[in-house]
């Protein structure tokens, strides 16, 4: 499915903070949005997954305009993974996850086999079956964002969206949950910090700064040094391992 937000405008008073930004994932498109502090990402993506409302701009999910979807139509369409995930009330590490499934139901219908048995192999993939019956306020940062990724595989959803979702993880659950996404060969839009995460696993990036779209390509071609000084005013020299994947090392600011 492919995902367009084209010319999205947001201001919060008196401050625009996204300028008329253009980004689209592709069909099973891995893309990554890279840009310094309050460049403005989480607000283009809270506009792409209804949580802002743009000034202006339009959100399709292949022809299909957002804003004339219902909210369960488009939770069937897109998922998320979102930063600061607090419950006023205390679930279980199973019931958040077989949250994923309530778009797919009708609202007096019951979860069924088929609903447990997704619920058991999205925390199978994630590394969380040993965790189900905890209560998910209890977990650490990283437990619970992979306890959000098995809600939104659960979802089954040929979107996904996530913001900086590897937050709070280790290397190890860093690189796990790239390769899960990776591997599900959805369209997503990831907000990403690191730039040799974003290197190794997107197909295509966009930097934004100061809310406008600075550049736009594979890793290898927007990774540049020049265009790394530009967005983030830092040094840095770009080396390939044998495999070939570039990494970037920061030399000084
Ligand atoms: N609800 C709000 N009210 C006022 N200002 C806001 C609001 N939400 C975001 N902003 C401001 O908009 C700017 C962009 O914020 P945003 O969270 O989109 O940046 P970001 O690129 O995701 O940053 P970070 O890398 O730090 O997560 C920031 O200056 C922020 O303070």
């Amino acid at each position: 499915m492919n995902i367009t937000a084209q010319n999205i405008r947001r201001s919060f008073g008196a401050h625009e903070i996204l300028k008329g930004v253009d980004i689209s994932s592709r069909p099973g498109e891995f893309v990554g949005l890279i840009g310094p502090n309050g460049s403005g990402k989480s607000t283009l993506l809270k506009c792409i997954y209804r949580i802002l409302k743009p000034d202006a701009g339009q959100i399709f999910l292949d022809q299909c305009d957002l804003s004339r979807l219902t909210v369960r139509e488009s939770a069937r369409k897109m998922g998320v993974v979102a930063q600061h995930n607090q419950y006023n009330f205390d679930f279980t590490v199973k019931d958040i996850v077989l949250m994923g499934r309530a778009p797919h139901k009708k609202p007096l219908d019951r979860d069924n086999a088929a609903d447990y048995a997704i619920v058991r192999k999205s925390l199978e993939k994630t590394g969380m079956s040993a965790f189900a019956d905890r209560s998910f306020s209890t977990l650490s940062g990283g437990e619970q964002q992979r306890v959000i990724l098995a809600r939104a595989l659960a979802q089954q959803t040929p979107c996904l969206i996530l913001d900086e979702p590897t937050n709070h993880l280790d290397i190890t659950h860093q690189i796990q949950l790239m390769k899960i996404v990776k591997e599900l060969k959805l369209s997503v839009i990831a907000a990403i910090h690191d730039l040799n995460i974003a290197a190794m696993f997107c197909d295509r990036i966009y930097g934004i700064k100061g809310g406008k779209i600075v550049g736009e390509g594979t890793p290898e071609n927007l990774l540049t040094p020049e265009f790394i000084r530009e967005v983030y005013g830092v040094e840095t020299e770009i080396v390939h391992d044998r495999h070939g994947q570039m990494h970037i090392l920061f030399t000084g600011l």
